[in-house]
């Protein structure tokens, strides 16, 4: 008899202002991968047929072995002795994340390809165990993790030098990194996480321009040193933060201002015509409701956090977009939730 694995992962938006490479948080918006078992279809060198459907698709490769997901799962699989899938299967992926606009797309992808290895190979992988196998494909952890646990989640590497991690790539995309090779088997425990506390009053307004932003490519644009000085503004900032969207009643300035950086966004400004005006004009006294407001991962996506006002606080966003030269910048608007909930996989026996 057949199965059927259902598998769902959360968006996520990861930085949240100072937590550069550290925090995420896990969205309302899912990336659904169904792998059917087919017991009687040829076996084949890697036992998959991949389809897609929906909006977030268009030009993703279908061939297992350049597919995120499906070489995610394939490199999980081998590191554990399995060169292809045990059966043959179907797999159907129905994305609602956008590619490449900050919403941890790419991360969704290799949780998924992660989770199904797991499902499919019946390795019985702890969380913990997964998230060493999601790090080897993609290098900063904050997207993974988040995905993976669902909630506000801080994560850290443990040190590359001493302990083996991968190394933090700053050009690298995470689709280029696998296709080099295999990544090797990963360390035991090479990532960690706790999940914070997040008032369930705060939702989080995305503005998605509709243009994409490789992350690699924002990466390129970071430069290769700090100034102390604005390390110290980062750590002040996000010490504050992991609290502060806690407690039960947001506290608007102090949010607010948590959520400043100098570590990514003022690098980035270049690559998202209305960022530095957006982040500049807009604070809790002139937009009721707004608790505070960054770039969503490596962007081009604009977060806002808020309690109240969702909708004026998006019209606002959305304005500056529009006022851009050469005709405006197109937006799309999502009210999301913070989900508690990380990403799962469900088998069903097939009936007879
Ligand atoms: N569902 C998917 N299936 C296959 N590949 C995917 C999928 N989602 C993302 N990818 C791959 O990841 C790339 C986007 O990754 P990228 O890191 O640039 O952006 P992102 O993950 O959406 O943003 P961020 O990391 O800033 O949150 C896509 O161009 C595609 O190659
Ligand atoms: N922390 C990462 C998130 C994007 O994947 C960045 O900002 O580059």
């Amino acid at each position: 008899m057949g199965s059927t694995y259902t598998i769902s992962v959360p968006a996520t938006s990861a930085n949240i202002g100072p937590g550069f490479d550290v925090m995420g948080l896990s969205l309302s918006l899912y990336l659904h991968v169904t792998a059917h078992t087919s017991p009687t279809a040829t076996p084949s060198p890697t036992n998959i047929t991949l389809a897609y459907t929906g909006s977030n698709s268009s030009g993703l490769p279908l061939d297992p072995h350049a597919n995120l997901i499906t070489r995610t799962a394939l490199y999980v699989l081998s590191c554990l002795g399995h060169a292809r899938f045990p059966q043959p299967m179907s797999v159907h992926v129905d994305n609602r994340i956008p590619l490449g606009r900050g919403l941890g797309s790419s991360g969704a992808a290799v949780v998924a390809g992660v989770l199904l290895a797991n499902a499919v190979g019946r390795l019985g992988l702890s969380q913990q165990r997964m998230l060493d196998y999601c790090l080897m494909i993609e290098h900063h952890p904050d997207n993974v993790a988040a995905a993976l646990v669902g909630g506000f989640v801080a994560s850290y590497l443990v040190d590359v030098d001493r302990e083996g991690a991968p190394e933090s790539e700053t050009t690298a995309a995470p689709d280029t990194i696998a296709e080099d090779g295999h990544p090797g088997v990963p360390p035991e425990n090479i990532g960690h996480f706790l999940r914070l506390g997040c008032s369930p009053k705060i939702r989080a307004v995305a503005i998605i321009p509709q243009f994409e932003l490789a992350t690699a490519k924002a990466r390129a644009a970071l430069p290769p040193s700090y100034k102390t000085s604005d390390v110290v503004f980062n750590l002040q900032r996000l010490a504050v933060l992991t609290t502060a969207l806690g407690r039960e009643t947001p506290d608007p300035w102090l949010i607010y201002r948590a959520m400043e950086d100098k570590v990514h966004q003022p690098y980035r400004m270049h690559l998202i015509p209305g960022l530095p005006e957006i982040l500049a004009t807009f604070n809790p006294d002139n937009t009721p409701g707004l608790l505070g407001i960054c770039l969503s991962g490596a962007g081009p996506t604009i977060l806002a956090l808020a309690i109240d006002n969702f909708d004026e606080i998006a019209a606002k966003i959305r304005a500056v977009f529009d006022r851009q030269p050469d005709g405006g910048v197109e937006t799309v608007y999502k009210l999301l939730d913070i989900v508690s909930e990380g990403a799962t996989c469900i088998e069903t026996a097939d009936e007879e």
